[in-house]
C-alpha cells in the first residue's frame, strides 16, 4: 500500500554565506533520528568516462509528516539528458535537493563520481563543489551591477567567463542594475553565476515555469548550449511535456516519492505504465471496455493517445458523433462522443463541426 506524501513543504532554511559575497542555498532541513557526525571535506576527482556520473541507490528520506522520498534508485551517465515529471508534491525537487548536497537523506546513497554526495548534516557548506541547483526560488542582490553579481562566484578567466555570459546571453546586461533586469534575465544571471563554479552537473528545478515564451525560447537555447557547448550534463525537473520529451535522453516519472516509471521519450510516451505515467506527458484517452472492444482491441481497458485515432467522413467501423473542434494552432483537437464515453483526436485539419456522425478507425 503505498504512503501518500503529505501536503506540507519542506522547512526551505536559506544559508547565507558572506565571503566572497552572498548567495541564497536553499536548504532542506528534515528531522531525522540521527545525524550523522560532520565528514571532513572530501576531494572531488572527475568521473572517469566509463563511470556512472551519478547514482542513486534507494534513497529515501523521512520528513517529520512522513516519507518524502521512498526508495529511489537510477543512475546515469555524463552529458545525457534527464527529464524528471511527476505531480506536484511527488518528490521531485527534493530528490534534486537531495543529489545536490542540499537535502539529508534519512538512507541509501547518492554517489556523483562514484564518491558519495554529502548531505547538509555533514557539511559546513551544504552543496557539492561539482553540482549545482538553480532553484525556482533565485535571488540577485539589489543595488549591485550585473558584472559584479556575476564576479561573486567567478573562478574563471576573463576570456572563459565572457564566453559563459555569451551562452547565458547575460553579456549584454553586464552593466545594468540588478533591480532593472526582467525575470527571465534574472535567471539568466543566477545561471551563469553558478556556471562561473565550474560544475558538472546541472539541476535544473522547473526552470520555465515563470517565463514567457520568449523566455522561454532563451532558456532552452541556453539550456542546449550548457550541455552542448560546456559538457554539462543537465537534469531538469518539468511539469510540461513539450520540455522534456524533445529535449531528454531519459525521463523519470514520480509518484509520491518513487520513480514509477523510467525510460527514453519514446518508451515512456507510448509505453507509459498507467493512466498517471501517460497524463504527464501528453494528453490520452482512457477506453472502456465497450469502446475497445468496438475498435476490435483485445484488452479490457486500453490507453491511446489523441494522434492513435483517426476521423473518416465515410466509410465503416464504429461511428462517433463531433462534440466540439478546437483549434491549437499546428493542429485541431476533436472530441467526440463515442459509444458510452468520449474520445479526443487529434488531426491536421478539421472539416467537421459539432453534431456531425463521422467513422473512427486505429491510425496503422
Ligand atoms: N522538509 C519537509 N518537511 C515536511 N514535508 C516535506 C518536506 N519536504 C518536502 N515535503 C513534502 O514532500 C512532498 C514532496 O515535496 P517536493 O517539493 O519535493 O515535491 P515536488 O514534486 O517538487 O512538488 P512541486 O511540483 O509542487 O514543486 C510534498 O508533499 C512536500 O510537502
Amino acid at each position: 500500500m503505498p504512503v501518500k506524501a503529505t501536503s506540507n513543504k519542506p522547512q526551505a532554511t536559506s544559508c547565507k554565506l558572506q565571503a566572497p559575497c552572498s548567495l541564497q542555498l536553499e536548504v532542506c532541513s528534515y528531522k531525522l533520528a540521527a545525524s550523522p557526525n560532520l565528514l571532513p571535506l572530501a576531494a572531488y576527482p572527475l568521473p572517469l568516462p566509463h563511470m556512472s556520473l551519478l547514482q542513486v541507490s534507494d534513497l529515501h528520506i523521512n520528513a517529520a509528516t512522513g516519507p518524502v522520498l521512498r526508495g529511489i534508485s537510477f543512475e546515469t551517465e555524463a552529458l545525457k539528458n534527464i527529464a524528471i515529471a511527476g505531480a506536484t508534491g511527488s518528490g521531485k525537487s527534493t530528490l534534486l535537493k537531495a543529489i545536490g548536497g542540499l537535502a539529508q537523506p534519512t538512507s541509501g546513497k547518492i554517489l556523483f563520481g562514484g564518491k558519495r554526495v554529502l548531505g547538509p548534516d555533514e557539511r559546513l557548506l551544504p552543496g557539492h563543489p561539482q553540482i549545482a541547483y538553480l532553484s525556482q526560488h533565485f535571488e540577485l542582490r539589489n543595488n549591485y551591477r550585473v558584472e559584479e553579481e556575476l564576479e561573486c562566484l567567478n573562478q574563471m578567466s576573463e576570456g572563459e567567463a565572457a564566453r559563459i555570459y555569451a551562452i547565458c546571453e547575460v553579456d549584454h546586461l553586464l552593466k545594468r542594475r540588478t533591480d532593472q533586469l526582467s525575470g527571465g534575465e534574472k535567471q539568466r544571471i543566477v545561471t551563469a553565476r553558478l556556471l562561473t563554479t565550474r560544475p558538472k552537473l546541472l539541476l535544473l528545478d522547473e526552470p520555465f515555469s515563470n517565463l514567457d515564451l520568449a523566455h522561454k525560447q532563451v532558456m532552452q537555447r541556453v539550456i542546449n548550449e550548457i550541455s552542448t557547448q560546456l559538457e554539462i550534463t543537465c537534469m531538469l525537473v518539468t511539469h510540461d511535456p513539450q520540455d522534456s520529451l524533445p529535449w531528454a535522453h531519459h525521463i523519470l516519472i514520480m509518484r509520491d516519492g518513487l520513480v514509477v516509471q523510467e525510460g527514453t521519450p519514446q518508451a515512456l510516451y507510448h509505453h507509459p505504465v498507467d493512466a498517471y505515467a501517460a497524463g504527464l506527458l501528453g494528453k490520452y484517452n482512457e477506453l472502456s471496455t465497450t469502446q475497445a472492444d468496438a475498435l476490435g482491441m483485445q484488452k479490457n481497458h486500453f490507453l491511446l493517445r489523441p494522434e492513435a485515432i483517426q476521423i473518416h467522413s465515410s466509410g465503416k467501423g464504429p461511428q462517433a458523433t463531433v462534440e466540439a473542434v478546437l483549434f491549437y494552432g499546428s493542429y485541431y483537437e476533436t472530441r467526440l462522443r463515442y459509444l458510452d464515453g468520449s474520445l479526443l483526436v487529434r488531426t491536421l485539419h478539421a472539416e467537421w463541426k459539432p453534431g456531425d456522425q463521422l467513422f473512427i478507425s486505429l491510425t496503422a
